[in-house]
């Protein structure tokens, strides 16, 4: 069964679209980035299968209407970490990691042990333990992304929506975190949607890429096919080689452009 199926999607603001007729699909399991340039529409339409943004056209989550799915019940399903989330400062890393959990709570129930252990094994994998204490204010900017990503996977949804997860990140935490999401797809089926501005990165963890400029679908297809040096040049108006990893995957390099004439 797919996870998620997107057709004819138009998605935007004030009844203004700024993405307009995506169609993809994403299995049990698979692994979606969608890339493009800046101001392409990725975060809108990571927010529109959210459910954040208005849509017209179809968002299927497990064969459902997001838009007919209540909003707890898509907590449960769906879980977003957004670009840049509101973190009130005098949250503690764990008390934020903690609010994962709220949608698995009953009405008035407060969180029980197994919702603490399922926090602590969460801040463990991410190399966050030793900041559980901390105040939200005092973190650098990627213990603050390591720890909007701690809350996501403690709400264990199926599906996770990534809006730039590695942002901030250096390489060496950057990699930890994608393998983490990929250990969690392989183990558990968790499918994945991604916005990533790495090509590199996304080639190596995404099963398809999804391309827009513009707002419209530039390509689609499995990375090897999407990424090519003449689409990085009409698309994102840099010059690059795309290289082959000895694992396979493309890896997108720049190049400096040839000075002018
Ligand atoms: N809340 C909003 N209201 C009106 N326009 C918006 C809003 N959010 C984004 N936009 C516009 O929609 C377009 C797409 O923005 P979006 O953030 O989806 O792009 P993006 O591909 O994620 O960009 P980036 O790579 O720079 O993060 C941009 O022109 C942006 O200015």
């Amino acid at each position: 069964m797919s996870a998620l199926r997107l057709r004819a999607v138009d998605a935007g603001y004030a009844g203004r679209p700024v993405v307009r007729g995506v169609t993809a699909e994403v299995p049990d399991g698979g692994w979606l980035a969608i890339v493009g340039p800046n101001g392409a529409g990725k975060s809108t339409l990571l927010k529109a299968i959210a459910g954040l943004v208005h849509h017209q056209g179809e968002i299927l989550l497990h064969d459902r209407p997001v838009t007919s799915t209540g909003r707890r019940e898509l907590a449960r399903t769906l879980g977003f970490s957004p670009q840049s989330p509101a973190m009130p400062d005098g949250l503690t890393v764990t008390d934020y990691v903690l609010l994962g959990r709220t949608p698995h709570l009953g009405a008035l129930a407060r969180e029980g042990a197994q919702d603490l252990s399922i926090v602590d094994e969460v801040l463990a994998r991410l190399d966050l333990a030793d900041l559980a204490g901390r105040r939200l204010h005092t973190l650098s900017g990627g213990e603050r992304q390591r720890t909007v990503l701690a809350r996501v996977l403690a709400q264990q949804t199926g599906v996770l929506l990534l809006d730039e997860p590695t942002t901030g990140l250096d390489i060496g935490h950057a990699q930890a975190l994608l393998e983490l999401v990929d250990r969690l797809r392989r183990a558990d089926g968790t499918t994945v949607v991604t916005t990533l501005h790495d090509l590199s990165f996304a080639a190596q963890y995404a099963d398809r890429l999804l391309l827009l400029d513009g707002g419209d679908v530039a390509a689609e297809g499995p990375p090897a096919e999407v990424l090519t040096a003449e689409r990085i040049r009409r698309h994102y108006a840099a010059e690059a080689e795309i290289l082959t990893s000895a694992d396979g995957h493309p890896v997108v390099v720049p190049v400096r452009p040839a000075p002018p004439g």
